[in-house]
């Protein structure tokens, strides 16, 4: 997260690091006691290894009551998901048992409804991603209030030039902005989480191109789907 700040310890208590050999790769976030709902970008250049998923988390290194790590019994990627664009980026993890939900670990409603947030609405993002441009990265987690921009603004030929889609939406990305390591995290708007955030241009903090988020209303018969048939 650039130009962010530290979140209040344990008020995001849905928010996931996805790790591999004790390493944050992705957010993601807590849709049910056994499911985390990321980004398929995730797993690019894992060589099919299996993440592992930190909750109850603020801090990545030091030690906290409730945080805990889970092994990922399954992970499904969206079908439609590649390599070449950003569509369909969802990534479905089926933890190896139910989490344990208690204080520090909660699960976040995702919209239901599709239809489009309205612009200037103020959303909030939050992650273990880089907090500069050099690429540091955070050990606690990091947060940033932005406002949704219009899908017409985001297509315009100066920022992503027709290629956002109606099941993308967007946030002013002027200084403040998500970043590498954020992707898979909620973007959450009133309460709930509205979008995944996706990495798209790769950009941080360039107000020419705004952060761009999977919405998640119109992937909510696969999400159900998904959960139903790996059910038990
Ligand atoms: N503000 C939008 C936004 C949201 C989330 C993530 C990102 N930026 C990246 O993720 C990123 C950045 C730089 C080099 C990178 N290399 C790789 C990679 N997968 O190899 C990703 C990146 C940007």
């Amino acid at each position: 997260i650039l130009g962010g700040y530290e979140a209040r310890p344990h008020l995001r208590p849905y928010m996931a690091s996805l790790q591999l050999d004790g390493q944050h790769v992705c957010g993601g976030f807590l849709i049910a006691e056994q499911w985390v709902l990321s980004a398929a970008h995730c797993t690019e250049g894992t060589n099919g290894k299996l993440f592992q998923v930190l909750l109850g988390a603020h801090s990545l290194t030091e030690p906290e009551p409730h945080k805990r790590l889970y092994r990922v019994r399954a992970q499904i990627a969206h079908p439609g998901s590649n390599i070449h664009n950003n569509r369909d980026d969802l990534l479905l993890l089926q933890l190896e048992e139910k989490a344990e939900l208690n204080a520090h670990v909660k699960v976040l409603p995702f919209q239901r409804e599709d239809r489009d947030v309205e612009a200037d609405t103020l959303c909030e993002a939050a992650g273990w991603g880089t907090v500069t441009h050099s690429g540091r990265r955070p050990d606690k987690l990091q947060q940033v209030e932005r406002p949704v921009i219009s899908r017409e603004l985001c297509n315009h030929r100066t920022r992503h030039d027709q290629t956002i889609t109606e099941k993308m939406m967007c946030t002013d990305s002027r200084k403040k902005d998500t970043c590498k390591g954020d992707s898979g995290g909620p973007l959450v708007c009133n309460g709930v989480a509205e979008g995944v955030v996706t990495a798209g241009s790769r950009v941080c903090g360039n107000y020419k191109k705004p952060a761009i988020y999977t919405r998640i209303a119109p992937y909510a018969t696969w999400i159900d789907g998904v959960m139903a048939s790996a059910a038990g």
